[in-house]
C-alpha cells in the first residue's frame, strides 16, 4: 500500500493586490506557517471497472466526498451522494485527465486532509493532537465554519494535486523545480476551474513556492482549454502543463532578519469577488486617471519591495548598525533617522493613501475606515515597522511586519482600539509544498 503526505502554506499578499491581476505589474507574498495537510494511500486493484477517490475531512465535521472515476479520458467524476466540493472535484478531475490511469488496474484511493489552526476562527473548536502535530476539530462542516483568509482552498488543491499525483507518478519529488511547475500548473487549472474564473493565482503559487515575488501568468492560458467533457480535453490539458511556459515569476523572497510578519485576524469577512468586480468598474469608468493611479500604487509596491531588499542587504553589510535599528524599532525610539525604514513606511503610506481613494470613489472597502484607524494605531506599537491590509483588503484582516522581539498581543491587550483583532499565532514560512511523513498525522485525541 502506497502511503504518502504532503503539505502546503497559507499566504498574504503584503503589496500587489488588485495589481497582482495584470502580468505587468510585481507583487509581494509572504508564505505562513499555517499549512494544509494530506495524506494519501491506495488499496490494491481488484479488476473492476472503476475506482474510488474519497477525500475525507474529519475535521469539518467529518466531512467526506466519494468520487468516482470509470471510463477513459475525458474522464467523468461523479460525486456518489451529490455532496458538493467543487475545488476537491476539480482536482479529482484534472488529475484523472491528466494522468488517464486505467480503472481496471487503479485500486481505490483514499486522502485525508488536514488544516492548521490559522486558516478558520476558533469558534468552538476542539484541539486534538498526536505527539507530532494538532489540529482543531470543529462541529460544522466546512462551508459553515468562517475563514480567516490564508488561501484555504489554494492551500487544499496544492496538497490534493500533489497527494493524487504522487500516486500515478511514484517519482514525483517535491523538492524538485520541474516538478514543482506541474504540481503548480495542474493546481491553477483546478483552481481556476473551481473558481469559476481565473484569478491572478498568487495563493496557489506561494502555496507550491513559498514566500515569493509573483509576477502572474497569461490568464488565456487556461481560458483557451476546451471544455472538460470535450474529447480534446485531456490531451490540451497535458500540452498545457507540461510542453507550454507560462512565463510566470515566482522568484523566491524571505523577509529581512529579526523581521516577521504578524496577522490580526479582525472576523469579520469580505468577498473577493465583490471587491474585484467593483474596483474593475471604476477602473474602467475612469480610465486613464486609473491607470495614473494604478502606477503610483504599482510605484510604492515597488519601492516597498527594494526598501525590504536593502534591509537584507543591510543586515549583511553591517550587522552591529542593523541591530541598533532593530533595538530602535523595538524601543519606539526615533527609529526614522534610517533612510530604508522611512523608504519602507512611506511606499506603504503612498500605497495606503491611493487604495484609500479608490475605497471612496468605487464603494469597494479595500482600506475602509475602521482599518485605517486600525493600521495608524498598530504603527504607534512598539515594534512595528509597517503595516497594511493584506490581499483585496476588506474587513478581513490586517499584517504588521514587526521585529522578532516585539510582542505585540500585550501591547495591545487592554487597549480597547485593538478589541476588534485577534493575533494570529504565525510566521513567515519560505517553503512551499513539503512531503511529510504519513505515520505523524496516526490518531489525534
Ligand atoms: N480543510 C478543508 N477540507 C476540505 N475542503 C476545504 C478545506 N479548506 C478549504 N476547503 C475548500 O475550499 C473552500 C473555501 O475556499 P475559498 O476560496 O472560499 O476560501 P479561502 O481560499 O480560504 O479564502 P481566501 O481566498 O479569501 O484566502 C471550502 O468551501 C472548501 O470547498
Ligand atoms: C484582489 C486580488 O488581487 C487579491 C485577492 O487576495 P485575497 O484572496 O484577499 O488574499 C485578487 C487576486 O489576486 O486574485
Amino acid at each position: 500500500m502506497v502511503n504518502r503526505a504532503f503539505s502546503a502554506p497559507g499566504k498574504a499578499l503584503l503589496v500587489g493586490g488588485y495589481l497582482v491581476l495584470d502580468p505587468q505589474y510585481r507583487s509581494y507574498v509572504v508564505a505562513l506557517s499555517s499549512r494544509m495537510h494530506a495524506v494519501v494511500s491506495q488499496a490494491a486493484p481488484c479488476d473492476e471497472k472503476s475506482f474510488k477517490v474519497t477525500i475525507k475531512s474529519s475535521q469539518f465535521n467529518s466531512d467526506e466526498w466519494n468520487y468516482m472515476i470509470a471510463g477513459e479520458a475525458p474522464f467523468e467524476v461523479r460525486e456518489l451522494d451529490g455532496r458538493k466540493n467543487p475545488f476537491a472535484e476539480k482536482v479529482v478531475e484534472v488529475i484523472m485527465n491528466y494522468c488517464q490511469p486505467s480503472p481496471t488496474e487503479t485500486g481505490d484511493i483514499l486522502v485525508e486532509v488536514y488544516s492548521d489552526p490559522g486558516y478558520h476562527s476558533v469558534g468552538t473548536s476542539m484541539l486534538k493532537r498526536n505527539s507530532y502535530k494538532e489540529f482543531r476539530f470543529h462541529d460544522e462542516t466546512i462551508t459553515k465554519v468562517p475563514k480567516t483568509g490564508l488561501g484555504s482552498s489554494a492551500g487544499l488543491v496544492t496538497v490534493l494535486v500533489s497527494a493524487l499525483l504522487s500516486i500515478f507518478k511514484p517519482s514525483l519529488n517535491v523538492r524538485a523545480e520541474k516538478d514543482l511547475v506541474t504540481i503548480h500548473n495542474l493546481s491553477q487549472v483546478a483552481h481556476c476551474q473551481a473558481q469559476g474564473k481565473v484569478g491572478s493565482g498568487f495563493d496557489v503559487a506561494a502555496a507550491v513556492f513559498g514566500s515569493i515575488m509573483y509576477q502572474r501568468f497569461d490568464p488565456e492560458l487556461i481560458n483557451n482549454l476546451p471544455a472538460a467533457n470535450s474529447i480534446h480535453y485531456a490531451q490540451a490539458l497535458r500540452k498545457l502543463v507540461d510542453e507550454t511556459d507560462w512565463k510566470f515569476e515566482h522568484e523566491n523572497i524571505t523577509l529581512p532578519p529579526g523581521f516577521r510578519l504578524i496577522m490580526g485576524d479582525v472576523n469579520n469577512g469580505s468577498e473577493t469577488t465583490k471587491l474585484v468586480a467593483k474596483v474593475k468598474a471604476w477602473y474602467d469608468l475612469n480610465y486613464p486617471r486609473s491607470l495614473d493611479i494604478y502606477q503610483k500604487i504599482n510605484e510604492g509596491n515597488v519601492s516597498f519591495i527594494e526598501g525590504i531588499g536593502k534591509l537584507a542587504s543591510f543586515s549583511k553589510e553591517s550587522p552591529s548598525e542593523y541591530n541598533c535599528m532593530l533595538q530602535s524599532l523595538n524601543s519606539g525610539a526615533d527609529f526614522e533617522t534610517y533612510d530604508i525604514i522611512k523608504q519602507i513606511r512611506q511606499a506603504v503610506d503612498q500605497v495606503r493613501a491611493k487604495f484609500r481613494l479608490i475605497t471612496d470613489e468605487s464603494g469597494a472597502d479595500i482600506e475602509p475606515p475602521v482599518q485605517t484607524q486600525l493600521l495608524d494605531q498598530s504603527l504607534n506599537l512598539k515594534g512595528v515597522l509597517t503595516g497594511m491590509v493584506p490581499g483585496a483588503g476588506g474587513f478581513d484582516a490586517i499584517s504588521l511586519i514587526v521585529t522578532d522581539n516585539s510582542d505585540i498581543p500585550s501591547q495591545t491587550r487592554n487597549d480597547g482600539k485593538f478589541s476588534s483583532v485577534t493575533w494570529l499565532n504565525l510566521r513567515q514560512q519560505n517553503t512551499g509544498v513539503k512531503e511529510e511523513i504519513p505515520e505523524h498525522y496516526d490518531k489525534f485525541t
